[in-house]
């Protein structure tokens, strides 16, 4: 059955808007997705029916927005596939995430000496959080090698780990080159060595299905935002055993059993201990419609359109030949290029001027452009809503520009 992209592109009212007086065409999906109708009606709908501040409200309406948090507290547990319901943190997004394992496990659990590996192709937020960490500590930081083509050479693994390696964090997908790691066989190989594993999904989650119980991690985290939903929402998956051992990163309300000023202060069980003072109820609901969303279309409907899209475009992007493209040929919807000697604000000015939306820059991943020895890379990500009209209006943007700047 073919893929319904008419119908799931009238469903995103903002696909419609023109820019720069023609039609837009949205290609930054990696840095934040575009939203369905239906999870800007749920958050509305909320607002209007059914909001009031959560935990032990006595009266109706908090009873029942308690109700709907944990509803969807559930609905992300099965759309990750989590034992537990209680293994799902609700945080701002995959950045506070990774922040509250680095504050709450790392130093619960890291010495002075200890080892943490990540890779050189991971964003900011999966590597200052553990720098921080690092100097807090005394722990070194290893770092796994990029290959020109943008993997990740796993015969590379072993020789980073020792008896002071604890962690291994790293992402699923670049958000600079689209690599897909096959971190299940690498989470595995992590498990033998003893490592405890943090997962980055936030360039994943939306693009093919993940099941944490079988890749066997300890940590997952992503945003929300790049998966069709609202901003400020985000998920930190912990294996149950581990959240249980770990104190609480931030203080307040919500995440308390007893506080005494005389007696000390016990702390909830998981996952409410991490999650201190008022929280995004809006944002969990437009979640919650999100993952409802996704799952209508279905991720491996989803994956097949996206896969097909993405190698039109590798393909289509031939046309202009001063383009260097960056990345493995298999890989998820990130395309990641320059075009010739010209500075990527440059090209993503003139393309905008055309109506079409790239993200031009470092990408938050610096040491992925020093790798590559390029100061900032354009990058056309696709999503469930981009068509190949979209791709050949890009390449005939980056023709035209090559034309004019020669
Ligand atoms: C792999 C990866 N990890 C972490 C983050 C941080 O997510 P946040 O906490 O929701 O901000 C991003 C955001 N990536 C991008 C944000 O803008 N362009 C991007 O590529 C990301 O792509």
């Amino acid at each position: 059955m073919s893929f319904p992209i008419e119908r799931v592109r009238s469903e995103f009212p903002l696909l419609a808007r023109e820019v720069n007086g023609r039609p837009l065409a949205y290609l930054d999906s990696a840095a934040s997705a575009q939203k369905p109708q239906a999870v800007i009606d749920r958050e509305l709908d909320f607002y209007r029916h059914g909001y009031a501040a959560v935990h032990r409200g006595i009266h109706t309406l908090s009873a029942e927005a308690t109700q709907d948090m944990e509803a969807v507290r559930e609905k992300v547990a099965a759309f990750i596939n989590a034992a537990s319901a209680e293994e799902i943190v609700f945080v701002k997004g995959t950045t506070e995430g990774i922040n509250l394992v680095a504050n709450s496990f790392g130093r619960h659990f890291l010495q002075p000496g200890d080892s943490i590996i990540i890779t050189e192709m991971e964003h900011h937020a999966n590597i200052v959080p553990w720098q921080m960490l690092a100097q807090e500590r005394g722990l070194q930081l290893r770092v796994w090698p990029l290959q020109q083509d943008g993997t990740l050479d796993l015969a590379q693994l072993p020789g980073l780990i020792d008896s002071s390696t604890k962690l291994l964090a790293m992402t699923q997908v670049s958000n600079v080159l689209g690599t897909v790691n096959p971190v299940r066989e690498i989470i595995a190989q992590a498990k033998v060595a003893g490592l405890k594993v943090l997962i980055d999904g936030a360039q994943a989650v939306m693009h093919q299905r993940v099941d944490v119980q079988a890749l066997d991690c300890d940590f997952y985290v992503f945003s929300g935002h790049k998966l069709y939903g609202p901003s400020g929402i985000g998920i930190l998956y912990g294996r149950k055993a581990l959240l249980q051992q770990m104190p609480p990163w931030e203080g307040g309300g919500a995440m308390i059993q007893q506080v005494s000023l005389t007696n000390g202060t016990t702390y909830a069980e998981p996952p409410w201990r991490f999650e201190a003072g008022s929280p995004n109820t809006a944002g969990m609901m437009g979640l919650g419609a999100a993952i409802d969303y996704v799952n209508a279309l279905g991720l491996e409907a989803i994956h097949d359109y996206e896969q097909s899209l993405m190698h039109y475009a590798l393909e289509a992007l031939k046309q202009v030949p001063t383009l260097k493209i960056y990345g493995p040929t298999e890989r998820a919807g990130v395309i990641a290029f320059n075009l010739g000697e010209h500075h990527a604000y440059d090209v993503g000015s003139f393309l905008d001027q055309y109506g079409i939306a790239i993200r031009t820059g470092h990408h938050c991943a610096m040491p992925l452009m020093a790798f590559y020895n390029v100061p900032s890379m354009c990058r056309a990500s696709l999503a469930l809503y981009n068509t190949r009209d979209e791709v050949d209006r890009l390449v005939a943007g980056l023709q035209r520009i090559q034309k004019l700047l020669g």
